[in-house]
């Protein structure tokens, strides 16, 4: 890299400016670096880069402006702990870079000062998240703070990726003093430079020379094959703006621009805009009608554009060839059903463009940004930089993604705009975003539903049009995942126009604390036909039921049903109290709503009657696990049980969860216990067109087992 990139150096000249802080001296400087260097040949280079993480109080905004329009100042004219508005620097890197969650070098400018510059946010397809010696770099409206070391110790972070810019060693701005003289290469040389970068799997250096080369020709012909070679190299990076712009610069209108057309076909692809993927590929193969490359690719572009038009998924298919490694399933988004609008209730929601039935897919969506990292620990870290790196790489993306509700962060409305060739990224306005906006994923839902799954196992991404869609407790979607693709289905019958909602979290029984929890992360009070009721219930009795349930889960927590013998007495008293829970819920504000506070008793006194297998009491209890979630199912045996109607009223107010498919299971176990096999199997259907409602798609209920 450095043997690439590095130039002749002069001799600099020294400053003659007072110093603003006492400061290392530049030989202190380097020294400390030097040891850092050495510290890091001896680390495993395979370790995962750490994530510097913004913290939202230390915000401050990334710079809208272009380098051409700041004051370039000195180095030692920097403040300490201050963000630098309108001024920048421009300096040479003259250190290899200790890379950690950022890449700090050692830089000097024009009057020889000397500083450390961290660069945070690059993302590896970027020469600047190693920045080499030798390279010269403008920061703009720098930040310059104290380190963590003693007196003295002060570095240039450099948060926002776009306040960070590779300047061209011709590119005028550069003060003569750090200028390198003439250039060493030709275009021919940058050209070979590249290739054999892009052979040492160097892409981000690569496409570094093929840019250069591109610049010192002014020959269309020498430089249409070097944009094939750009854009192959950007393809391999994930670049797919870039890779598109260039594969359509290399065109020639000739024959042999099919390249050009299969390559921005690619491009096109892997930015997931599949029709303009088959116009590019159409014209691939009217240029070269039997290449059997572009055909393949041709069709796999049709596959997609089917799935977003039907909605039709093999989705058992699919779940089978999730792997560790395979998380990210090739597949479009069918979104047709829904509609982003505005809101009564906040911002802007998802609104039904069509009736839908209770089961029926409301929309599936491909994760737009949704890294491999189900390390709980790890996964929102992963996500942010993932957004970060994509952002950078490919600009329109930037636009779906910087729209996203941000939770009032004060933005400067330029984000995103090109300034000096890049968008311009702030990167707590992207944390802002990933906080307000990102769900939690199993790799499957059904698998995440089986009793021995490891628990726990959660990635995080950005669903963009899930997004849009405001919370409600008793929601009418509900998602579920397979790989990186979200599965909405509707819950109950949805008329068209109508509001969609789904559950942020698991709802808590209590209404204040599943509030509170809305409050921290979300900064909002839900007021969905549940909420809305419970508030207005006599606090004294809110009370009541808080004291308890707590009763309830201390017995209830240490007799598990199934696991041991529960002894009559103890049954008898959850009994007791769960009746006088039920009489503390007032009949006219619950009518036809869910009692979440009576599930956990309902649901333990199924298992410990079905443990002594009182059937007949694990019906009774079952029924009630239905009704406390909402539903309304028939309590008369003589009433017909419509195993599908059960969901599909609209006006609904149910709560779907795993908990009733459990339920519905144990009843249809009970009534064919009791040779009621009709009722058992009506159940059983119930139970299964939950499963389908919970998992996304349909699967065997024995799964559960
Ligand atoms: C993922 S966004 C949902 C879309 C958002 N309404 C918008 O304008 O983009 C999450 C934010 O929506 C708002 N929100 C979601 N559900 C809400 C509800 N039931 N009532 C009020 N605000 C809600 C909250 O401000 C929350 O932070």
């Amino acid at each position: 890299m450095a043997v690439v990139l590095q130039q002749n150096s002069d001799t600099m000249a020294t400053t003659t400016e007072p110093p603003v802080a006492k400061r290392l001296t530049k030989e202190q400087i380097l020294k400390t670096h030097n040891a850092h260097l050495k510290k890091q040949e001896n680390m495993p280079s395979t370790a995962p880069r750490p994530v510097k993480q913004p913290v939202m109080t230390e915000a401050y905004p990334a710079s809208t402006k272009s380098i051409r329009d700041v004051e370039i100042i000195p180095l030692n004219s920097l403040q300490v702990e201050s963000h630098h508005l309108n001024k920048g620097i421009i300096v040479k890197v003259v250190s290899p870079p200790f890379v950690g969650a950022g890449a700090v070098s050692i830089v000097q400018d024009s009057f020889g000062n000397v500083e450390k510059l961290s660069i945070y946010n690059q993302n590896d397809s970027s020469i600047l998240s190693a920045v080499p010696e030798g390279c010269i770099v403008a920061v703009k409206e720098p930040y310059y703070k104290h380190n963590g070391g003693g007196d003295g110790d002060y570095i240039i972070a450099v948060d926002h990726p776009s306040d960070v810019i590779l300047l061209r060693f011709t590119d005028p701005i550069i003060p003569e003093s750090l200028r390198v003289g003439p250039l060493l290469k030709t275009a021919e040389e940058w050209k070979n430079a590249g290739d054999t970068a892009f052979l040492g799997k160097d892409f981000p250096t690569a496409v570094f020379c093929y840019s250069e080369a591109i610049e010192a020709s002014e020959d269309e012909k020498f430089n249409a094959p070097i944009y094939t070679k750009r854009a192959g190299t950007n393809l391999v990076l994930g670049r797919y703006d870039a890779a598109k712009a260039d594969s359509l610069a290399s065109r020639t209108n000739g024959p042999g621009d099919w390249k050009a057309y299969y390559n921005a076909g690619r491009a096109a692809y892997g930015l997931c805009q599949y029709e303009e993927s088959k116009e590019f590929l159409e014209k691939a193969l009217e240029l070269n009608s039997s290449n059997n490359v572009i055909r393949k690719e041709y069709d796999r572009c049709l596959a997609r554009l089917k799935e977003q038009e039907t909605g039709e998924y093999d989705f058992s298919g699919m779940l089978a060839s999730l792997s560790p490694t395979n998380v990210h399933l090739d597949r479009a988004s069918f979104l047709r059903n829904t509609r982003v609008a505005e809101s009564p209730l906040h911002g802007k929601g998802l609104f039904a463009t069509t009736e839908l039935k209770a089961g029926e897919i409301v929309f599936v969506e491909k994760a737009t940004l949704m890294p491999n990292q189900y390390e709980p620990s790890r996964a929102s870290a992963a996500l942010y930089a993932l957004t970060v790196r994509q952002l950078c790489d490919n600009p329109s993306l930037a636009k779906d993604v910087l729209q996203m509700y941000d939770g009032g962060y004060e933005r400067s409305g330029l984000e995103g705009t090109i300034v000096d060739g890049v968008p311009v990224l702030d990167v707590f306005l992207i944390e802002a975003i990933r906080q307000k906006n990102c769900f939690s994923s199993p790799l499957s839902t059904v698998e995440d539903t089986k009793p021995r799954s490891p628990e726990g196992r959660m990635a995080k991404g950005l669903w963009i049009r899930a997004a849009a869609m405001n919370h409600a407790c008793v929601a009418n979607t509900m998602r579920s995942f397979v790989g990186d693709l979200l599965i909405s289905r509707a819950t109950r019958d949805i008329k068209e126009g109508e509001e969609l909602f789904h559950q942020y979290v698991p709802v808590k029984s209590l209404p204040d604390l599943r509030n509170q929890r809305y409050k921290d992360s979300w900064g909002f009070e839900c007021a969905c036909a549940l909420c809305s009721v419970e508030k207005t219930s006599p606090e004294a009795n809110r009370n009541k039921r808080k004291e308890l349930l707590a009763q309830i889960e201390k017995i209830c927590n240490k007799k598990v049903p199934g696991r041991e013998i529960i002894p009559d007495a103890t049954i008898r008293t959850v009994d007791r109290l769960a009746k006088q829970l039920e009489d503390a819920h007032e009949t006219e504000l619950y009518d036809g709503l869910p009692r979440l506070t009576l599930i956990y008793s309902s649901n333990w006194l199924v298992g410990a009657h079905r443990g002594r297998k009182n059937w007949g009491k694990v019906i009774r209890y079952g029924i009630k696990v239905l009704r406390n979630f909402g539903f309304r199912v028939p309590s008369d045996e003589s009433e017909v049980w419509d195993p599908r109607g059960i969901y599909a009223a609209q006006d609904n107010k149910t709560l779907m969860t795993l908990h009733v498919v459990t339920a519905l299971r144990r009843l249809g176990e009970a009534y064919g216990a009791l040779g009621q096999k009709e009722l058992a199997e009506r159940c059983v259907e119930a139970a299964e067109f939950g499963y389908l409602l919970v998992t996304g798609f349909k699967n065997s209920l024995t799964d559960l087992d």
